[in-house]
């Protein structure tokens, strides 16, 4: 029997988007004609999706499909699926329901979230901050549609191939009138005279824009992809910045910037990690003075594997110095597989006699310790911004569940021994980030010498906080999505990831107990003789 014509044609929003498209409205009666395999129509919150060509497509399979067909599946369609899949699958929308309106809030990009403890406090409605102004809001702004606009959908394609970020992306992110890539080397001169995002100037951006660009950024929710997106570049590139000559500099800093060239940290070895007083890897020197000869490995080095520069610790015989290696001749890179994704380029690296200008030396032979060091605090305050993010995003993810999910009869949030979790979970996510703002608040209040002199320690105790508390989230996170938790895709994907690797965080940049001990250690020093 042939379907009645549509009742009438509006202007209405797709579900998920900002677009608008001609839809027609259909009554309930007319979608419930299209009921059989090959003409299969369902309505999933007010939406009138015709799913004729997808059902041998679906993976979930046919038979889930022809039990709703012609029927209103909302219920049945969020108890499975991510509200993505919806914005994906837009396209099979072909009308709305008479006299009906979407009741569920899907992700729109750029928008904030509205769930509860989903974003900090700073943004959320109704709450104050002693920290943030108006330019702090209009680059996080700026940065969450840029991030939903151009790096979510790469991220999570490329967590799953294992891909490197593309460098169109890259080369976007460094172009004029975005400065992402500068802006993430923090506060420097090398914002001054740039009209940033948001109409930020260069010369006002402090510490607090540059956490909000990596917290932004973590909300792609891919955790090996992040790391490849420009990782290298935060450590590698600080050392020629603050220690290579005005050549180098000159050389390398604006391609890096630019996105044509890219550069890695290259400290930890196989038999050094986060002891880096013993590396290995050696620089000798030419009888005529000119070069270095460097031989030895690199281990674990993140973007290592599509870096064109390698910021390196060597033992030049008189201690450890800093030596900026090019990519050439003797020069080896291979992927070394993790538990996150091969896209953050993880490298194992060999230098086999291989040549270096004496010029490309940052800092003062066997002076490479201080380098190294002064890169730290920084590099680790980096990871907690990242780290504080990716913990509220799971928290996030667990309460949307908790809601959409019904086991014995209700939702999971009715069980008091889940509400339990999410009392410490909030608890937990809201004392990291007010952890965080009370350093990120120091960091603009001292100079690059006092930090040295008082962050170190409250610095590596923050680390070692943020990682722990991602250890305990991911750990509740699993016990809430159960299967899903340890699924790779769907519904509780980005739960796996998360456990998958968020002891990342806790062993890059120093291991949680060397951190926590460092942090312990600096107190006792400042510890005054008589106080008891
Ligand atoms: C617009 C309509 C639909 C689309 C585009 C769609 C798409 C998908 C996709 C992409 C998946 C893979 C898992 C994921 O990415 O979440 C999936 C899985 C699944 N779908 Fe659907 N689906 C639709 C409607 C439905 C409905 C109405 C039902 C149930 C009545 C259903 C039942 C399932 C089941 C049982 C799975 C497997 C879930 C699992 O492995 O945990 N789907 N669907």
């Amino acid at each position: 029997m042939a379907s009645p014509p549509p009742s009438k044609t509006q202007y209405l929003t797709v579900p998920g988007t900002a677009k608008s498209k001609s839809l027609k409205t259909f009554t309930k009666e007319e979608v419930a004609q299209h009921n059989k395999e090959g003409d299969l129509w369902i309505i999933i919150d007010s939406a009138v999706y015709d799913l004729s060509r997808f059902v041998d497509m679906h993976p979930g399979g046919v038979y889930v499909l022809l039990e709703v067909a012609g029927k209103d599946a909302t219920e049945a369609f969020f108890a499975m699926h991510r509200s993505e899949v919806l914005i994906k699958y837009g396209r099979y929308i072909i009308g709305t329901l008479e006299k009906e309106k979407p009741k569920y809030i899907l992700p729109t990009p750029g928008a904030l979230s509205p769930v509860p403890y989903g974003e900090p406090g700073w943004l959320s409605e109704g709450y104050k901050s002693p920290y943030y102004k108006d330019s702090h809001r209009a680059l996080q702004k700026f940065m969450r549609q840029f991030t939903d606009d151009h790096v979510r959908a790469e991220a999570q394609v490329h967590e799953k191939s294992g891909e490197r970020p593309t460098v169109e992306l890259i080369q976007k992110m460094g172009a004029e009138g975005v400065h992402i890539n500068a802006m993430r080397m923090g506060p420097s001169k090398l914002l001054h005279g740039l009209n940033l995002p948001g109409g930020v100037k260069g010369e006002e951006f402090d510490y607090f824009h540059e956490q909000i660009i990596t917290q932004e950024l973590v909300r792609s929710g891919a955790r090996g992809y992040a790391d490849g997106l420009q990782g290298g570049m935060v450590i590698g590139l600080p050392p020629v910045m603050n220690y290579g000559s005005e050549a180098l500099k000159k050389a390398v800093i604006p391609d890096v910037l630019a996105g044509k060239k890219f550069i890695a940290l290259a400290i930890s070895e196989a038999f050094a990690g986060s002891d880096v007083a013993g590396l290995r890897c050696t620089a000798k020197k030419t009888p005529d003075g000119k070069h270095y000869i460097v031989n030895g490995t690199k281990k674990w080095i993140t973007g290592g594997n599509f870096a064109d520069y390698f910021s390196t610790g060597v033992n030049t015989g008189n201690g450890l110095s800093m030596l900026l290696i090019p990519r050439g001749e003797g020069v080896e890179t291979k992927i070394i597989k993790t538990s996150y994704s091969s896209a953050a380029g993880t490298a194992y690296i060999t230098f086999d006699n291989v040549k270096v200008p004496v010029e490309n030396l940052l800092g003062k032979e066997g002076k490479g310790i201080y380098v190294i060091l002064s890169n730290f605090n920084h590099e680790r305050w980096v990871m907690c911004c990242g780290s504080a993010m990716g913990s509220r995003f799971i928290v996030e993810e667990c309460f949307k569940w908790a809601h959409q999910r019904k086991v014995f009869g209700k939702p999971l949030i009715e069980q008091a021994v889940i509400r339990q979790k999410f009392a410490h979970m909030f608890a937990k996510v809201e004392a990291v980030q007010a952890f965080l703002e009370h350093i990120t608040y120091q960091m603009n209040s001292m100079t690059y010498a006092q930090q040295a002199e008082h962050l170190g320690g409250p610095i590596g105790i923050l680390k070692m906080y943020c990682t722990r508390v991602a250890g305990e989230i991911a750990d509740e996170a699993v016990q809430i999505f159960g299967g899903r938790g340890i699924t790779q895709g769907g519904m509780g994907g980005y739960i796996e990831m998360f456990q998958r690797t968020q002891k990342f965080d806790a062993i890059l940049g120093g291991a949680e107990e060397v951190l926590g001990d460092l942090g312990v250690r600096q107190a006792s020093r400042k510890m005054p003789k008589a106080v008891l």
